[in-house]
């Protein structure tokens, strides 16, 4: 068994009990050289370079703030030892120690070492869903417990915290308990919706409106993507007005098995957004003053993210495409082919079968990884009235990975 699998299933702390080093020896030439280290039924091959830089003695590492002290200007002259003799490995302590050619001395524990070189990248136990989600994850107010929502939202992509006072204020208060704030030219709280049949068009955005809108993500335009977006029903409308949620790895993944190329082309191909307001398509200003005057763009990401081949990221949103740039080769077949995997792709995102369909209730606050889940509107009729915000998705993953199991703790 690799030891990726081993730990992803008994966790690290099972990893010295079970995978301990048997011995340790120099292999290679100059800043090719490495270090392999003998497991009962593996190798681990780490390179000179790699441990150096990842020594943790007082004069390369900075206990206090955890972080290295070195500029990472001289890290081969620095991983240099004396042949054979420049490393001992005590089987007992199972400690690997290594005395450089500069005389610095270098102590590895075996389980520091594979906590650090054998690290989950592609075995997140994520929960991908479809319509059949028997229901939303939910935890309430009452007796709302960090550490399981966290795992619900790494888990799902999607949790609503009931019991919340239907107030702005108290689902402000609800939402920066959570994280820190991910503020956008739309304000840092937002109360958005229509008065009766009055729509207030506060921002020139279909969601200030009452029509219905087909899944999306947000922020498609800012490079810095909303991570989550926060969403509270304060007012339903009289008829309509639900909240339509897809797990867009899920289709991305089904999409990835049908249709390998065209997937291939959504991880491959930048695709430009823009949030244009105030400005008219050809960039000129509207003579309305009171408008602020923004051109938002993102043209440097693809509509289906990887890290290795794990979907990390979808950024689909039909409607704020910016004019598509041929390319200076014009190739009309890279483009027309580009068309058909964006097209399959969205017929997909658009079957009923992955629509969950909800209508928010005031006193439910809902919170989306829009890096991860879609989600759209039913046409309404009558007054509605929304608040929410974007919350930094970081912000989220930076305390949550401190409460999350191990097999989470690389989100
Ligand atoms: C701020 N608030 C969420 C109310 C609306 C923002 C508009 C979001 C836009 N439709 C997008 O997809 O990015
Ligand atoms: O009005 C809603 O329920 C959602 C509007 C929307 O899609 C958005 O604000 O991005």
């Amino acid at each position: 068994m690799s030891l990726i699998k081993f730990r992803s299933i008994f966790g690290s702390q099972l990893l010295r009990q079970f995978h301990t080093c048997t011995n340790a020896t120099i292999n290679g030439e100059s800043k090719w050289a490495y270090v392999e280290l003998k497991f009962a039924k593996d190798t681990l091959k780490l390179p000179l370079v790699w441990l150096r830089d990842h020594c943790r003695s007082d004069a390369c590492y900075n206990w206090q703030t955890n972080q290295r002290k070195s500029t990472a200007q001289n890290l081969f002259a620095h991983a240099k030892v004396e042949e054979q003799n420049g490393i001992s490995f005590d089987e007992k302590e199972q400690l690997l120690r290594i005395k450089w050619k500069d005389g610095h001395i270098s102590n590895f524990k075996t389980e520091e070492l594979l906590q650090w070189a054998v690290q989950l990248t592609d075995l997140l136990p994520l929960e991908y869903w479809t319509r059949n989600l028997r229901k939303i994850p939910k935890v309430s107010k009452n007796d709302f417990n960090f550490a399981k929502f966290s795992l619900l939202f790494a888990k799902y992509g999607v949790v609503t915290i009931a019991d919340v006072p239907v107030s702005f204020e108290a689902t402000k208060e609800l939402s920066l308990s959570i994280a820190p704030i991910h503020d956008t030219f739309f304000g840092d709280f937002w109360i958005f919706g229509t008065d009766g049949e009055e729509i207030k068009e506060e921002r020139d955005d279909t969601a200030y409106g009452n029509k219905a809108i087909g899944p999306h993500t947000d922020g498609t335009y800012l490079s810095q993507t909303p991570g989550i977006q926060v969403f509270h029903c304060l007012h339903p409308a009289d008829s309509g007005g639900d909240t339509v949620l897809v797990d867009g790895f899920a289709v991305a993944d089904i999409f990835r098995r049908n249709f390998p190329e065209y997937f291939k082309i959504l991880t491959e191909t930048p695709i430009e957004h823009h949030y244009l307001e105030g400005i008219d398509s050809d960039g000129t200003f509207k003579a309305d003053s009171s408008k602020i005057q923004l051109h938002s763009r993102s043209i440097f990401e693809p509509v289906i993210k990887l890290y290795k081949d794990r979907i990390i990221q979808i950024r689909f949103n039909p409607y704020d495409r910016a004019p598509l740039n041929l390319g200076t080769e014009n190739d009309i077949k890279r483009v027309i082919t580009f068309y058909e995997a964006y097209e399959a792709f969205s017929q997909l995102i658009h079957k009923s079968e992955f629509a969950l369909n909800i209508s928010l209730k005031p006193g439910t606050v809902i919170f989306i990884d829009n890096f991860r889940v879609l989600h759209a509107r039913t046409a309404f009729r009558g007054a509605r009235k929304m608040c929410g915000c974007y919350l930094s998705r970081d912000g989220l993953l930076a305390k949550a990975r401190t409460v999350l199991p191990s097999s989470f703790k690389h989100i």
